[in-house]
């Protein structure tokens, strides 16, 4: 049995695309056989069928009907597949009816457009690496919305916190690398990434300038900004031509490309992005319970974009962080005029991706109608921006454009009750164009013809209840009930009979369809050509209407920052010069939120580069360490994306970069111990910071053993807080108390507790900082808090008390070598005397014995060793 020739065809095709699933256009279906059929019918729920086509076994098929394919490529390109779309064509050099498939169309994760797929808020960035000689080129794309950027980095772990930043779902690249020892296959498991490995010619310096000068009509790539960015023009090559490949009418959307440097922006790295939650929590990945949550009041989703990028590039300019905060400050004052512009911007759709279905082709009336629709509210909004005076304001009023003509053309052409289907007429206005009235005048009056013949007819025959009536199959036709057949004249030719009555038609009926019907066919097509004519124009505009786009886009972030402002009450922070951070009764944003009421505790903070250059904060579990600590940075944050501050008052230097080293985290780095992250983590803050940085360190050095951990987060405050080696601000959250002894010691560091009330044997907690060191860790009461049973730490009470002053991890650590080598443990004279002891005398047991082997005494907390201690001690008592 041989292969039949389509089913070689699509083998020839599937070869072309291996790593693509093909859809394989047949008539009204896409068909895809073998391994993809076997895994898209599991992954889509779809019925798997066999086909018998030539081989020896039936080849697996699975099918999804035309109209509906879309929403399963979507679904599957967002479980990470890419889809090859072959569709089928007519082609001149066949015989007549026969057709060839071609792959149009490939759909990977990083080139969606589709809107109903994509998160409104959140961009769909693909990234291009050109990674050479330890340094990488970046190209960085949503197609979508048409962003386009580029920048260049040379360590590993920076381009890390580039890809945490933009969160793409594709990255192209000319190698296969490690970032910080993770490889890309790691990071494609673990992020959902998808990774695509190109062949090196698409990484060409030649190429990749000459494809950039084409896309962006220019002479040169020095016209774009670019000279001083060789390996991120390479990147950017690669990655227009891949898009021009992938989807090449979305291309058009692409109108501007901007380049920027590593140290343009505030440097926050990937832990302290996520350790500070700027837009998505720790845990659920969700932005409610993110700063951006907090942050984001905006209207479009365009605007809910715009901030976004916001918080993803705070600004390390004090001119910029002035000009945008002057804008922000403008609107928070003016309250009716920021009300009257979130009333306008709140009917305007995404223009951004409502553009890239009209530069596709894809857009039908209804998007042509909604682009109009938000057109239409610019005039207004740019009404109420005249009243502004701040300069940013001003620069992106004068930028605006009204689109005025676009949306002329867009009102005249377009129907508004128009059908959803372009083909079926009824979608262009009369008085658009005059083909378009003649025919349409042609089919009414072709009606009137209709009426006037039945009228005639049923005087010339007498049949009263002649009709003639329309159908898809029969066209015209008059119908006479059964009872007046009788009465029907020759000239009536029969079309069909039926039960109860037959239809005829006439010489003179046959010429009025053929006018009616041939008129109805000619208008339907000319609307639809109208229709197209009128949405090219609209993309011809592209330029203009996605500038205006970004205009609307930060109008509202503005907008959204000042009503924020506004309504939480915060405070104008000033920017100053001088290295001071310097916050008034400041707040938690995200926390304060959560409460819902006033009862978040105020409290002030202040670092200098002398005096005041690092607090080392001590205080129990759950005083509010963290969220301190966190408030701090999250103010400098917001100051720095030129948003107002929770606090009553606020001045702050600019941070070049944030540092938090906060809690335990293993996420990305899989196979690395938690307490290997936290050192490379510290690492990475020892190597980087500077005298401009702000670090946040939470209680560095408690994954390992207390003593070693003591010594590391020493070292690290002497090292952190010399001036000649870093200098840093730094707020430093810790149990070990005795880190207070370096206030006096250490030029710089300063103690500060959080304050608690002991009510009795519980406490409360006041949640204020004050000066000086906590002098008791109240471990057991919040312990006691947490829901402990009492008779737990009643016993752990009694522990503390017997071991006060006593190296408990030596001590522990004695018993459990004694217990090994089967020897009475050593004990204390006094011990021994008051038979204190006497229980570990009873321990001869084998089971018990190997189990205090195990244990690893050297890597616990006091407490946990205590506990242990606590537990092995019930055992031993139960089976004595
Ligand atoms: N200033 C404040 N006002 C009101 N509530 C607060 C304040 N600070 C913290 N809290 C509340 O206390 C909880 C615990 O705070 P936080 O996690 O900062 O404590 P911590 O001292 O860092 O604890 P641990 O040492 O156990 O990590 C927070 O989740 C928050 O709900």
């Amino acid at each position: 049995m041989a292969l039949s020739p389509m089913m070689s065809k699509y083998l020839e095709t599937k070869n072309e695309y291996p790593d693509c699933i093909l859809f394989y256009r047949l008539g009204d279906f896409y068909e895809m056989f073998f391994d993809d059929a076997t895994m898209v019918a599991k992954e889509l729920e779809l019925t798997l069928t066999g086909k018998d086509c030539g081989l020896k076994e039936r080849a697996p098929m699975c099918g999804v009907p035309y109209h509906a394919a879309e929403t399963y490529i979507n679904r599957l390109v967002q479980n990470g597949h890419k889809v090859a779309i072959a569709e089928q064509m007519e082609d001149p050099k066949l015989a007549k009816g026969l057709v060839k498939r071609e792959v149009v169309r490939i759909v990977t994760p990083g080139t969606i457009t589709s809107s109903g797929v994509l998160a409104d808020d959140k961009n769909n960035y693909i990234i291009s690496i050109f990674y050479i000689d330890e340094r990488f080129g970046l190209s960085i794309c949503d197609i979508s919305t048409g962003d386009f950027f580029v920048t260049e980095i040379i360590t590993s772990r920076e381009l890390f916190d580039e890809i945490q930043k933009y969160q793409p779902t594709e990255i192209i690249c000319n190698h296969a690398f490690e970032i910080s020892g993770i490889s890309l296959e790691e990071l494609k498991k673990k992020y959902n990434i998808t990774i695509t490995p190109l062949d090196n010619s698409y990484f060409g310096e030649k190429s990749g300038i000459d494809i950039l000068k084409k896309h962006f009509k220019v002479s040169s790539v020095e016209a774009l900004g670019l000279s001083e960015f060789t390996d991120a023009t390479v990147a950017s090559g690669a990655m227009l031509r891949y898009l021009y490949e992938m989807q090449k009418s979305s291309c058009a959307q692409i109108v501007s490309i901007s380049a920027y440097k590593n140290g343009d922006y505030m440097i926050v790295d990937t832990s302290s992005r996520r350790n500070l939650e700027l837009v998505e929590t720790m845990r659920e990945k969700k932005k409610n319970g993110s700063l951006l949550g907090v942050l984001d009041k905006t209207s479009t989703a365009m605007g809910a974009r715009m901030l976004r990028s916001f918080l993803e590039q705070p600004l390390i300019n004090r001119e910029r962080i002035l000009n945008r905060q002057e804008a922000v400050a403008e609107l928070f004052e003016r309250y009716i005029d920021r009300e009257e512009l979130r009333e306008y911007l709140n009917p305007v759709y995404d223009l951004e991706r409502l553009m890239a279905r009209v530069v596709t082709k894809n857009a039908n009336t209804r998007d042509l109608l909604s682009l109009s629709a938000s057109m239409k509210m610019i005039a207004p909004i740019k009404e109420v921006l005249n009243n502004c005076t701040s300069g940013e304001i001003v620069r992106v009023n004068e930028g605006l454009d009204r689109l005025e003509d676009i949306i002329d053309i867009i009102d005249r052409a377009v129907n508004e009750d128009s059908p959803l289907s372009l083909k079926e007429g009824n979608i262009i206005n009369t008085g658009y164009n005059a083909e378009i009235d003649k025919l349409r005048q042609a089919k009414t009056e072709g009606k009137n013809w209709l009426a006037s013949l039945e009228a005639d007819e049923k005087e010339k025959t007498g049949i009263k209840n002649l009709k003639i009536k329309y159908n898809k199959v029969f066209g015209y036709y008059f119908e006479v009930t059964n009872s007046f057949k009788d009465m029907v004249p020759d000239y009536f030719v029969r079309k069909q009979t039926l039960t109860n009555a037959e239809r005829y038609t006439t010489d003179n009926l046959k010429e009025l369809e053929n006018i009616i019907l041939g008129a109805e066919d000619k208008l339907n097509n000319l609307e639809y050509e109208v229709f197209t004519e009128v949405r090219d124009t609209v993309a011809d505009n592209v330029n203009r209407i996605q500038s205006s786009a970004k205009s609307l886009a930060y109008i509202d972030a503005i907008c959204s920052l000042a009503t924020v402002a506004y309504n939480n009450n915060y405070t104008r922070p000033q920017i100053n010069t001088n290295g001071v951070i310097d916050i008034k009764d400041g707040r938690h944003p995200v926390v304060e939120s959560m409460l819902g009421d006033d009862s978040f505790i105020a409290n002030d903070t202040y670092l200098d580069q002398n005096k005041k250059r690092m607090s080392i904060i001590t205080g129990p579990n759950m005083a509010g360490k963290s969220t301190y600590m966190r408030q701090t940075a999250l103010i400098c944050m917001m100051a720095q994306i030129g948003s107002f501050v929770p606090a009553s008052q606020a001045s702050l230097c600019v941070c070049d970069r944030i540092f938090t080293r906060v809690g335990a985290s293993d996420d990305l780095a899989s196979g690395q111990s938690t307490f290997m992250v936290e050192m490379t983590e510290v690492a990475n803050i020892l190597r980087n910071a500077t005298r401009n940085s702000l670090v946040i360190l939470d209680e560095i050095g408690r994954g390992t053993s207390t003593f070693d951990g003591l010594a590391i987060a020493w070292a690290v405050v002497e090292h952190i807080s010399n001036i000649k080696l870093i200098g840093a601000k730094t707020l430093f959250a810790t149990h070990y108390h005795e880190l207070s002894e370096l206030e006096g010691t250490l030029p710089g560091v300063n103690n500060y507790c959080i304050l608690v009330k002991e009510r009795g044997d519980n406490i409360v907690f006041l949640r204020k900082i004050v000066t000086g060191g906590a002098d008791k860790s109240y471990g057991i009461q919040v312990a006691k808090l947490a829901g402990v049973p009492e008779s737990v730490t009643e016993r752990a009470k009694e522990l503390i008390e017997e071991l006060s002053g006593a190296d408990i991890a030596t001590r522990a650590r004695e018993i459990a070598e004694a217990a090994v080598s089967k020897r009475k443990p050593v004990k204390r004279p006094d011990e021994v005397e008051s038979g204190q002891l006497s229980l570990f005398d009873a321990v001869n047991n084998d089971s018990i014995i190997e189990e205090i082997s195990k244990i690893d005494i050297t890597s616990m907390t006091p407490m946990d060793a205590l506990n242990t201690l606590y537990a092995l001690q019930n055992k031993i008592k139960n089976r004595i």
